[in-house]
């Protein structure tokens, strides 16, 4: 619990400002709506674009957050500490650019302190500022990657990403059950075999 009470993280689950939505944005809301067969003026719909498109604001609030800046704070009195930082399994949703579809998935990112690290929470937060956009699977990897080298100088960085697309298990080729794996390997992970099989072997896929 936090010092008001709340639950701890209560933030994430405050509801969503109603932001207002320009009338152009819900109109191309309520043609969608229009085409998909339904009528954008019956009761059950009648707030609907306007939902539809703040919570598009919502998926896409990466676009207002500066990945870089999370990496701005370091700490350096780690007693010495040279050895793979992971952080595993964070979830993640995000959507494909060709569909808006959502992709939903997880990833590991692991780093190599060179003589600072970073608070844990801010590779998370890297990650969620690049995926709460208009992404590919493989950018998204790279993106995260190259800020984290650029940000924190480390001697490597790895990060691996599974997720599963819904514009094919929901529609197109139709089939379920499917993961993408995408992986980006800097500095000693991409040079140090022995090192590259450490770090994977850490994440469970070694
Ligand atoms: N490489 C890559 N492809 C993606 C990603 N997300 C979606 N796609 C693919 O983007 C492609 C778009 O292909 P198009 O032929 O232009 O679109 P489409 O006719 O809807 O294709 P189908 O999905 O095969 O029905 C599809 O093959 C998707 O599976 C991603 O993150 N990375
Ligand atoms: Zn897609």
């Amino acid at each position: 619990m936090t010092d008001s009470g709340e639950p701890a993280g209560g933030d994430l689950i405050r509801p969503t400002p109603k932001i207002p939505v320009p009338d152009d944005v819900a109109a191309a809301v309520a043609t969608l709506i229009r085409w998909a067969g339904d009528d954008p003026s019956r009761e059950g719909l009648r707030d609907t674009p306007q939902r539809v498109a703040r919570a598009w604001r919502e998926y896409c609030s990466g676009y207002q957050d500066d990945p870089a800046h999370h990496l701005s704070r370091v700490f350096e009195e780690v007693g010495g500490y040279d050895e793979i930082v992971l952080l595993k399994d964070i979830p993640f949703q995000s959507h494909c650019e060709h569909h808006m579809a959502p992709i939903i998935g997880r990833a590991h990112i692991a780093y190599l302190p060179k003589d600072h690290v970073v608070g844990i929470s801010k590779l998370a937060r890297v990650l969620h500022a690049y995926a709460r956009r208009l992404q590919v699977q493989e950018r998204l990897t790279a993106e995260v990657a190259d800020c984290i080298w650029a940000g924190l100088r480390p001697r490597g960085v790895a990060v691996v990403i599974e997720a599963s697309h819904a514009c094919m298990t929901a529609r197109g080729v139709r089939t379920p059950g499917v993961g993408m794996v995408t992986s980006r390997m800097m500095g000693v992970f991409r040079d140090d075999e022995r090192s590259r099989k450490e770090v994977l072997a850490l994440m469970g896929r070694g």
